[in-house]
């Protein structure tokens, strides 16, 4: 084998291969991706940054303990760099669909840093020295313990970056139409079926804690997502790896990202278990159960507009039906429940993934990561476009909702303490049978006088009894 035009030839211990001469990626990379001919899937870009952020503060925790030469270290720290500024992210083509601890992901990044700092150093891409993708770049490190290290890193920066901001605000313009509203009576549902009066407002404070309450959960697994694996290297043990490599590394990785990221006291744990990471997953799928609750809620509120509840009125989005000029339907509600589900089914794939550790190594961990990095991007998105789109600019139709308050038969039931439960129910039956108003059925039973029923049967007293109303929120 020789180098031929748009062809560089590279050895690894196995031998030479043939690799594009303009990539960056080395031998076992490029024998990988003959390997691995799976799927269309590759990781996102954070992963791959995250790699470089990785390599970076190993580089870094190396130089400080001695263990790697600084002239090396320096260009490895400088190429690691601009892995995680998202200068190689063309040069990472592998697979989801590899090899359970992520190897060949790992071994891409080294391979892309030691070709990069070596051509820093003025040597051409492939010569493996003086920097060596495993001897340097992955010095002190293993597959086994990188991988689940930026698995962490990078689900933890997502959740701080682009999650937890979009469900604040998610959460605040539910908060702020539940003030909006907070004067709109309404009737309550059960069964789907009319039930007694409360406010809208009610109903969106409602909404706004589930979402708050989602937030307090993704916060309450950080402190288990902040440990990291680094330094077990094999098998949890630390084989190869310097005394004090993990604080290192972990002060390295707090400073760069400003996160408290703090070493797994138990590596073992760390590699063989993803406890931590499906533990974030259970409370995005309790998140992704709440938001199908509420957006379910919203688009059935909305429905009609002249023969559904038709009780909130939708922003118009721009768009509608191609056969029904006019149409105009809860799109943005929809796209959420199918991002929900979305994140429902990832954490069937999380809780699998997650139960595959067998000895000291978890050996599912492309698909667990991919996944969960999924459910955080889409849950970010689908939030925000919910929260800006549609949430924001929701409003009531005050005359539907006066009338169908109005006409709603269990109001009667404010008159149970002074009637009793079977007068009052003599009262809805006569005034469903006679079509007539619970009013008028109750005068014309002679259970009460019109005055004393509107004195007890008034809406806006019944939708929190004196003493018992929530502050909003
Ligand atoms: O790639 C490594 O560092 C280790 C590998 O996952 C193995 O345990 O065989």
């Amino acid at each position: 084998m020789t180098d031929h035009p748009g062809i560089r030839i590279e050895h690894d211990a196995f031998g030479p291969v043939e690799i594009p001469a303009n990539r960056y990626w080395g031998a076992q990379t490029q024998r990988a991706l003959g390997v691995f001919e799976i799927g269309d899937e590759r990781f996102p870009a954070c992963l791959v940054w995250t790699f470089g952020l990785q390599k970076l503060a190993a580089a870094r925790a190396n130089r400080r303990l001695g263990t790697l030469d600084p002239s090396l270290a320096e260009a490895i720290e400088a190429a690691a760099l601009e892995v995680w500024k998202g200068r190689f992210d063309d040069h990472f083509p592998l697979p989801i669909w590899q090899t359970g601890s992520g190897t060949q992901t790992n071994m891409n990044a080294n391979e892309v840093i030691a070709n990069r700092a070596n051509e820093t150093l003025g040597q051409p891409l492939g010569r493996r020295r003086p920097v060596h993708p495993n001897d340097h770049v992955n010095r002190s490190q293993s597959s086994n313990d990188s991988f689940p290290t930026v698995m962490h890193l990078c689900v933890g920066i997502e959740l701080h970056d682009r999650l937890l901001p979009e469900l604040r605000l998610l959460r605040d313009t539910l908060a702020a139409k539940a003030a909006e509203f907070d004067d709109v009576v309404k009737i309550g549902r059960t069964h789907l079926m009319d039930a007694v009066p409360m406010t809208v407002g009610q109903a969106f404070d409602a909404f706004a804690r589930q979402v708050g309450l989602g937030i307090a959960r993704i916060e309450a697994a950080s402190p288990r997502l902040y440990r990291l694996a680094q330094g077990g290297t094999a098998v949890g043990s630390g084989l190869n790896a310097p005394a004090g490599f993990d604080e290192a590394f972990c002060e390295e990785v707090a400073g760069l990202t400003g996160l408290p990221f703090v070493p797994n006291p138990s590596k073992f744990e760390g590699m063989g278990a993803h406890d931590a990471l499906v533990e974030v997953s259970g409370a995005l799928n309790v998140l992704a159960v709440s938001l199908i609750k509420i957006a379910n809620d919203i688009r059935l509120l909305g429905s009609g507009p002249r023969t559904g509840l038709g009780e909130l009125v939708f922003p118009d989005d721009g768009l509608s039906s191609s056969i029904m000029p006019g149409k105009r339907n809860p799109t943005i509600a929809e796209a959420l429940l199918q991002v929900a589900f979305q994140v429902v089914g990832n954490h069937a794939t999380i809780s699998a993934a997650g139960a595959s550790g067998t000895f000291e190594l978890n050996v599912a961990k492309p698909v667990l990561v991919h996944n969960l990095l999924q459910a955080i991007r889409l849950l970010a998105d689908g939030s925000r476009v919910f929260a800006t789109k549609l949430v924001h600019g929701l409003a009531v139709d005050r005359e539907r909702l006066a009338a169908n308050v109005a006409n709603a038969l269990l109001l009667a039931t404010a008159l149970n303490p002074l009637l009793g439960y079977d007068r009052v129910a003599a009262i809805t039956r006569t005034a469903m049978a006679e079509n007539v108003t619970p009013r008028a059925a109750a005068i014309a039973l002679g259970f009460v006088t019109g005055e004393e029923y509107d004195r007890i049967v008034d809406p806006r007293t019944m939708i929190a009894p004196a003493g018992r109303r929530e502050p909003a929120r």
